[in-house]
C-alpha cells in the first residue's frame, strides 16, 4: 500500500485553477519525486497535502486513512515534516536553536540530544559548526540546517520543496546524496523538483507534472530515457 495517496486531487487559489485531477503514489522507504517547471503546481500540491490549501475535489489518503480536511497541525502530528522552498529558517538563532525547534514537540531532552545525534552524523558540517548564526552560513549549509530541522521531528514521511534550488552543483550533489541517506534510514522521501536529472539519479520513482496536470509517470530509469521528458525538461 501506498503511504501516501492522492486521488482526484483539485486545488485553486480564489478563483485561479491550479491542479487539476491529480492522482499519485508515494510508497514506503522510497523516494517519490515530482518533477515540474516554474509554476506547474509542484508546491501547491505540497501544501495541499499538509493541509494548507485544502482540494476542494479529490482525497488525500496518509497510510490509509483519509487525511482531505483535516488541520495542518493533525496531519504534522501523524508523522509528516516538510522542509520549504528556499530554506526557511532562523538567520538569528544558532545552527543548534534551528535544530531545536524542529522537535517543538517534544518535552524529553534525552530525546532531543539523541535526534540532534543523529543530525550531527548525518551532517558533519554542522556539527562544527553548531554554535554558528544559521543566516551566516553559506547557502549549501544552511540547506542542511533545514533538512536537519525536518529530520528533528523524526518523521515517517519527508517532503522536501526544490532542495537543489540556488545551490551550486558540488551543494547540489552533497544534499542529494544526503536524501538518499534519508531513504536509507527508512524515512520515505516525496521530492518536489525542477532539477531533472540530479532527481532521477535518486529517485525510485516519479510523477511530471505540468500545468497543474501530471503528463507522464514512470520508474526513475524509464523516465529518464522517456522522449518526452527530455524534450520538455533537457532541452
Ligand atoms: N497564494 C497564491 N495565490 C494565488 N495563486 C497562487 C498562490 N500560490 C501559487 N499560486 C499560483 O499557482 C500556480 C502554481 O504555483 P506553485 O507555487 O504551486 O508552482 P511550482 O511548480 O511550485 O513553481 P516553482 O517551481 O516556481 O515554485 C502559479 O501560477 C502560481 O502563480
Amino acid at each position: 500500500m501506498a503511504q501516501i495517496e492522492v486521488r482526484g486531487l483539485f486545488a485553486a487559489y480564489d478563483k485561479a485553477d491550479v491542479l487539476h485531477d491529480i492522482s499519485l503514489d508515494v510508497k514506503p522507504g522510497k523516494i517519490t519525486c515530482l518533477l515540474g517547471s516554474n509554476g506547474a503546481g509542484k508546491s501547491t500540491l505540497i501544501r495541499a497535502i499538509l493541509g494548507l490549501t485544502p482540494p476542494h475535489t479529490g482525497k488525500i489518503l496518509l497510510d490509509g486513512h483519509d487525511i482531505t480536511g483535516l488541520p495542518t497541525h493533525k496531519i504534522v502530528s501523524r508523522g509528516i515534516a516538510a522542509i520549504p522552498e528556499g530554506r526557511k529558517m532562523f538567520p538569528k538563532l544558532t545552527v543548534t536553536e534551528n535544530l531545536r525547534l524542529g522537535a517543538f514537540q517534544v518535552a524529553d531532552n534525552k530525546v532531543i540530544r539523541e535526534r540532534m545525534d543523529t543530525v550531527f552524523e548525518a551532517f558533519p558540517r554542522l556539527a562544527e559548526r553548531r554554535d554558528q548564526l544559521a543566516g551566516t552560513m553559506s547557502g549549501g549549509e544552511q540547506a542542511m540546517v533545514s533538512i536537519g530541522r525536518g529530520l528533528m521531528g523524526a518523521p515517517k514521511i519527508l517532503l522536501i520543496d526544490e532542495p537543489s534550488l540556488g545551490l551550486s552543483p558540488l551543494y547540489v550533489k552533497e544534499n542529494f546524496r544526503i536524501i538518499e541517506g534519508i531513504r536509507e534510514q527508512g524515512i520515505t522521501v516525496f521530492l518536489v523538483e525542477q532539477n531533472v536529472r540530479q532527481t532521477l539519479a535518486i529517485a525510485d520513482y516519479g510523477y511530471v507534472l505540468s500545468g497543474g496536470k501530471l503528463v507522464g509517470e514512470g520508474t526513475a530509469a524509464a523516465l529518464s530515457s522517456d522522449s518526452a521528458v527530455h524534450a520538455a525538461y533537457f532541452g
